[in-house]
């Protein structure tokens, strides 16, 4: 029995960590033009963002860009396969806090908001994000 229970614990943690089976938040968003423009579009913010620029200011920003596309898509349910570095990887050395996170959520936020995507749409979004906060940011 004991292993019974573990059996099931093991699959629902599996289960919990499976990206959406359906598209249709990756639809919502506007499939892959609408995932890009909102991409570009944070990226440009970050960009005039005082407040966290300074860590974007030596980077491969087309690769960020491509990778964020890829991931965005992915966790959204399109039909993307992320191929960058694991967020903790990516992220490692950079020293964020959660204040450059809330940062970075605020210009995805406006970027999306300039999309016309319904804040619904933007919050399942966010709330998709919102598991990585640990793996990016130092605590
Ligand atoms: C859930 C939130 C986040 C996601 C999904 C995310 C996603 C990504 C991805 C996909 C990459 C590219 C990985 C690769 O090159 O293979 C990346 C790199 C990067 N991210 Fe994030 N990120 C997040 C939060 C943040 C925050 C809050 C900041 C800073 C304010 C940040 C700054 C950076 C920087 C500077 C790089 C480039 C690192 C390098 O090339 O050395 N990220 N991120």
């Amino acid at each position: 029995m004991p292993r019974l229970i573990l059996l099931v614990c093991l699959l629902l943690a599996a289960c919990a960590q499976q990206p959406a089976r359906d598209d249709i938040l990756y639809r919502q968003l506007g499939g892959a033009p609408g995932i890009t423009r909102i991409v570009e579009g944070m990226l440009l913010r970050v960009a005039a963002d005082q407040r966290i620029v300074e860590h974007f200011q030596r980077v491969d920003i087309q690769r960020v860009r491509d990778k964020l596309i890829e991931k965005l898509c992915a966790e959204a349910g399109g039909p993307c396969v992320y191929t960058g570095d694991s967020m903790e990887e990516s992220h490692k050395g950079l020293a964020l806090t959660p204040a450059d996170f809330n940062a970075l959520v605020e210009n995805l936020q406006a970027a999306m908001t300039a999309e016309a995507v319904p804040i619904p749409v933007q919050n399942r979004l966010l709330a998709r994000l919102a598991p990585m906060r640990g793996q990016v940011i130092d605590r």
